[in-house]
């Protein structure tokens, strides 16, 4: 059988449940993932010499083939992007500023002119950009940043952020598309605070000032990330969820919530319902925490599930800004991102396969039996053979084919870097 009448096999099962696959495929291209930069060089950036990771994140792993200059980033990405069907935004950390030869500036005087190529890049893809001021990985960042008690350091994180603030403005208006810029700063303390109010308080006052300058709310999407914990900062995190999410309710922000942030047991997938009813947008960074916020790739597991079905359900795909925050050195990078890409697709897609309202209306008039057994028997219905035909008729391989493409590229391209 070919992949159209597999296909078209699929479309009937699901026809008889009320869902039409032909809208799902046309709904697909609607989905605008933004791709983080940092898979393909562990997160090493350029503006550095010192590439050491810092800010409480770890990468770990040596797997051959990293990227160390801006052309090796691009053809990795040129890569999986080659692979993974639909439309894509690319989000980018500051720290990933391309200097000519013999320029340099510190992250407070950074400029778009060090950001060009990667506009260059986006145009010539139709791809819009989205922007992360770098607070960690940098000499001023070894012990705070926004919330340093020195008034100095914390006046040059603040000049980041504004930097930053006029990077993504410049970015919205070159691709046409508004910027996402999200805020993270580490800063936390490992052991019982004598004060959590104070660093707080200085955070707050940073915000403040940086946001502060005259930019276009309708071009720059500021939002802030909040977190529970890093390595380091176990005790306490200035950027705590309840920080944060005042934070951006009181300032007409965007929350972004990483379902690597949070206690083990607490779900995203739980909380966007809640976000949405009180905010117009709310920005996702899917990671995959393994214990600790590890930042596996994301696989196709239950609470990815959950999430793409909370964003479809409440037809909210155009309110919910879908990013990825994952990094593992200790496979093959670019197939980290084909995985994480397509599973976050297959998981749109699979909430889109899903009669919703029937299930809705199977709550609602308590017939719970019947709930259960229809959300098991789902699980079960062809959704690879709708999946294949969105590869097919979007030109990127079908199942795992695209593996030899990546092998290939090890072979060709990635396994002769020094
Ligand atoms: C590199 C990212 O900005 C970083 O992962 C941040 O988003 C985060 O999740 C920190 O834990
Ligand atoms: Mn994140």
């Amino acid at each position: 059988m070919t992949t159209k009448e597999r296909y078209l096999s699929a479309k009937e099962m699901y026809a008889a449940i009320g869902v039409d696959t032909d809208k799902v495929l046309e709904d697909m291209k609607k989905v605008d993932l933004s791709v983080h930069c940092w898979q393909a060089d562990d997160v090493g950036g350029f503006d550095q010499k010192d590439k050491e990771l810092t800010g409480g994140i770890q990468t770990t792993g040596n797997y051959p083939g990293k990227a160390t200059t801006p052309d090796e980033l691009i053809a990795d990405l040129d890569k999986a992007f080659s692979l993974t069907a639909g439309k894509h935004r690319l989000s980018l950390h500051a720290s990933y500023a391309i200097f000519g030869e013999g320029e340099w500036v510190d992250r407070d005087s950074l400029e778009p002119k060090h950001f060009q190529k990667w506009v260059e890049y986006a145009k010539e893809r139709n791809m819009g950009l989205d922007f992360n001021p770098t607070f960690f990985s940098h000499p001023l960042a070894s012990e705070y940043t926004l919330t340093h008690p020195n008034e100095e350091i914390r006046q040059f994180w603040i000049r980041h952020g504004q930097a930053c603030i006029r990077i993504s403005q410049y970015f919205a208006e070159q691709t046409g598309t508004p910027c996402l810029m999200n805020i993270w700063i580490p800063d936390g303390l490992k052991d019982v605070p004598a004060d959590r109010m104070g660093p707080r308080a200085r955070y707050k006052d940073s915000l403040d000032q940086i946001l502060s300058i005259d930019y276009d709310k309708s071009k720059v999407l500021v939002c802030v990330e909040s977190k529970v914990f890093g390595i380091g900062m176990e005790s306490y995190t200035a950027g705590s969820a309840e920080f944060t999410m005042n934070y951006v309710m009181k300032n007409d922000l965007v929350p972004l919530m990483d379902n690597g942030h949070y206690h083990p047991t607490e779900m995203v997938s739980d909380k966007i319902s809640s976000v949405l009813l009180f905010c117009d947008k709310l920005a996702l960074h899917v990671t995959r925490p393994v214990r600790w916020d590890s930042d596996h790739v994301v696989l196709l597991d239950d609470e990815t599930k959950e999430i793409a079905k909370e964003i479809v359900r409440n037809d909210a795909l155009d309110r919910v800004l879908i990013g990825l925050d994952f990094f593992d050195a200790s496979i093959n990078r670019v197939s980290a991102y084909v995985v994480g890409i397509r599973n976050m697709q297959k998981a749109l897609m699979m909430a889109m396969l899903t009669p919703n309202k029937d299930l809705k209306e199977l709550q609602d008039t308590q017939q719970f039996s019947e709930l259960m057994v229809m959300q098991e028997e789902l699980k079960s219905y062809p959704f690879g053979d709708v999946w294949n035909y969105f590869c097919e008729v979007n030109g990127v391989p079908e199942r795992e084919d695209w593996w030899r493409e990546v092998q290939k590229y090890e072979e060709e391209v990635l396994s002769k870097r020094a």
